[in-house]
């Protein structure tokens, strides 16, 4: 090859590595979506197209070496392939995976999951517990948690409680749709299957989940819907933490300082319910759900 040409050939070359370099730091930030990408990739010569499957399915959230290494198994694609050379039902399986994955193919244009959170103390279990027991159309999932059963828990309908060993396996094998440790004491987390399930079947699924928790089915699963849980007032949730009297006054401060920084997380989340009364705040959120309003 001519010196001028292998020049103009390394200059793109160079080039085509950047743009790479960028979908995928566009990728992992969110600010592209990877069925977007999927689709761009249809085209010869785009970046979406030179991309590598590997690279593609570790832009995900939560998706490392050895998920990704399994996936491509299961979908029976090589992981030498780009975007642009796979086979027609190669991008069929793919994409099914990214819905399912996304939440963005459960019925209709529903949202998959609603995700209910807010402040400590606020009412979430309180308004979680009405639901279960009035609305029983709509399937609360049950997590995972690493603390030990309250008198009354049953293993299974309030939680699913396991031991560190068990849950560091489930986070291994990618069981949990999020997890997150929750006032620097136990680890909480989603079972992935039974929510991924239920959506897939169009039924009303509820996570009643931390704020961290939220944010991370937020950055997963961008289609599913956030409801902020808010006290009426300051006042009010001071006294709910105080008037349940589980912690002692030094965990209680901490849990108030913690309270105000969740606070002023309302604003990241779809809807805003305000807990005034538990039966009131946990029908606006079911006719949410249902789509009645
Ligand atoms: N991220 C996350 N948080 C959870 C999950 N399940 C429960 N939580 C949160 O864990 C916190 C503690 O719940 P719980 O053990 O029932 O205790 P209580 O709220 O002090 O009665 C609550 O804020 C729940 O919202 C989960 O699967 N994931
Ligand atoms: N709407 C409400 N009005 C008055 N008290 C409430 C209301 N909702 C919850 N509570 C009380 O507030 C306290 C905290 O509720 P809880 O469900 O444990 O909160 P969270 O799960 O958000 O930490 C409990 O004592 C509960 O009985």
């Amino acid at each position: 090859m001519p010196e001028v040409d292998r020049a103009a050939a390394n200059r793109a070359a160079i080039a085509a590595r950047r743009a790479r370099a960028d979908l995928k730091h566009r990728l992992r930030s969110g600010e592209t979506s990877p069925l977007k990408v999927l689709e761009q990739a249809q085209t010869p010569g785009t970046p979406a197209a030179s991309l590598r499957i590997t690279d593609f399915l570790l832009s995900f959230p939560s998706i490392g070496q050895v998920k990704s290494e399994r996936l491509l198994e299961e979908l029976a694609i090589s992981d030498r392939k780009r975007l642009g050379g796979l086979g027609r039902q190669q991008r069929t399986r793919l994409e099914g995976f990214v819905r399912r994955r996304l939440g963005t193919d459960a019925a209709g244009d529903r949202p998959p999951l609603t995700v209910l959170a807010g402040p400590t103390a606020v009412g979430k279990g309180t308004v979680a517990a009405y639901i279960r027991e009035h609305f029983p159309e709509v399937k609360l999932s049950v997590s995972a948690t690493t603390r030990r059963p309250r008198p009354g828990e049953i293993d299974g309908v309030h939680y699913f409680f396991v031991d560190d060993e068990r849950f560091d396996r489930m986070l291994a094998a990618d069981e949990l749709l999020e997890w997150a440790t929750v006032h620097n004491k136990y680890r909480y987390g989603t079972p992935r299957g039974p929510v991924v399930q239920a959506a897939e079947r169009g039924e009303l699924v509820l996570l009643e989940i931390d704020l961290q928790g939220a944010r991370q089915v937020r950055a997963s699963m961008p289609a599913a819907r956030l409801v902020f849980l808010a006290p009426p007032s300051w006042d009010e949730l001071v006294n709910r933490l105080v008037g349940r009297g589980t912690e002692d006054a030094e965990e209680r401060d901490r849990r108030l300082e913690t309270a105000k920084v969740e606070l002023a997380a309302a604003e990241e989340f779809d809807e805003v319910i305000i807990n005034d009364e538990v039966p009131r705040a946990a029908a606006r959120l079911v006719e949410l759900m249902r789509g009645e309003r």
